[in-house]
């Protein structure tokens, strides 16, 4: 575990670079990234196609190991660990939302947000009731007995962020939210996650979308895998 000092940082990233090797050729995907996102932040990774977003949030989900570097993720060092050990440390500490929302049809509102608690320690225990606390977070509660068809695109994702905060982590990662949303759903889903940040969930979202990093409250600008700049938005 890492010392007192960091105790507020969720994600530390010092020197992380990924690259990918084939017989003939290196492509650096991200180098030598330094990031330290705290208890409460909101930010958001921007920049052009191909600077490396996506190979950031796959480290940053546990789901791929940089070339060098060191990762903690809510105090512990990721290197080294087994596949099991990351699995439960990503469970634990970690909520995905995804571009696509990925809801089973068959599964009422409730039971795709409940999900996530019947692969966990509890085995279930209490899943209904921790589901629709969830759902009641994202102003879907009332829906919990309707199946993802019966709800527009942007009920479905923020039916998608409940299941991402019914294992209460420490922090949500989140993949382009708004890639599958018209503009107006697409603005109800950004209000909503700043309003989840205003109550006190870490938030770090990938977005090629400009106008939407802006809502974040720290902006990472990257450009051919590295940290260009980083901007805090100023609050009114
Ligand atoms: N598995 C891989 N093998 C080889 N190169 C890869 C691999 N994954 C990513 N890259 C390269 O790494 C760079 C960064 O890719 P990445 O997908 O992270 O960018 P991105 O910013 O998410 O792009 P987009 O916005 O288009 O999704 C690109 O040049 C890409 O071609």
């Amino acid at each position: 575990m890492k010392n007192v000092s960091t105790q507020q940082a969720v994600i530390e990233l010092e020197g992380i670079s990924r690259q990918f090797s084939t017989q003939d050729m290196t492509t650096t995907a991200v180098s030598d990234i330094n990031l330290t996102i705290n208890a409460g932040d909101y930010v958001a990774i921007t920049g052009p196609s191909g600077c490396g977003k996506s190979t950031l949030l796959s480290i940053l989900g546990l789901m791929d190991t940089p070339t060098t570097g060191t990762y903690w993720l809510a105090g512990q060092e990721v290197s080294g660990l087994s596949n099991n050990q990351l699995a439960e440390l990503r469970n634990r500490e970690i909520g995905f939302i995804f571009q696509s929302f990925n809801l089973i049809d068959e599964l009422s509102v409730w039971e795709n947000v409940a999900l996530p608690l019947f692969y966990s320690p509890s085995k279930g225990v209490g899943a209904k009731q921790a589901a629709l606390a969830a759902l009641d977070k994202v102003e879907m509660k009332h829906r919990s007995n309707h199946f993802p068809s019966q709800l527009s695109g942007g009920q479905q994702q923020r039916v998608a962020i409940a299941r991402a905060l019914v294992m209460n982590p420490s922090i949500l990662l989140i993949d382009e939210p708004t890639g599958n949303l018209d503009s107006h759903n697409g603005d109800i889903v950004m209000e909503m996650l700043s309003e989840l940040n205003n109550a006190g969930t870490t938030l770090c979202m990938v977005t090629h979308d400009s106008r939407y990093a802006n809502k974040a409250k720290r902006r990472i600008d990257l450009l051919d895998g590295r940290i260009l700049g980083s901007t805090h938005r100023k609050i009114a």
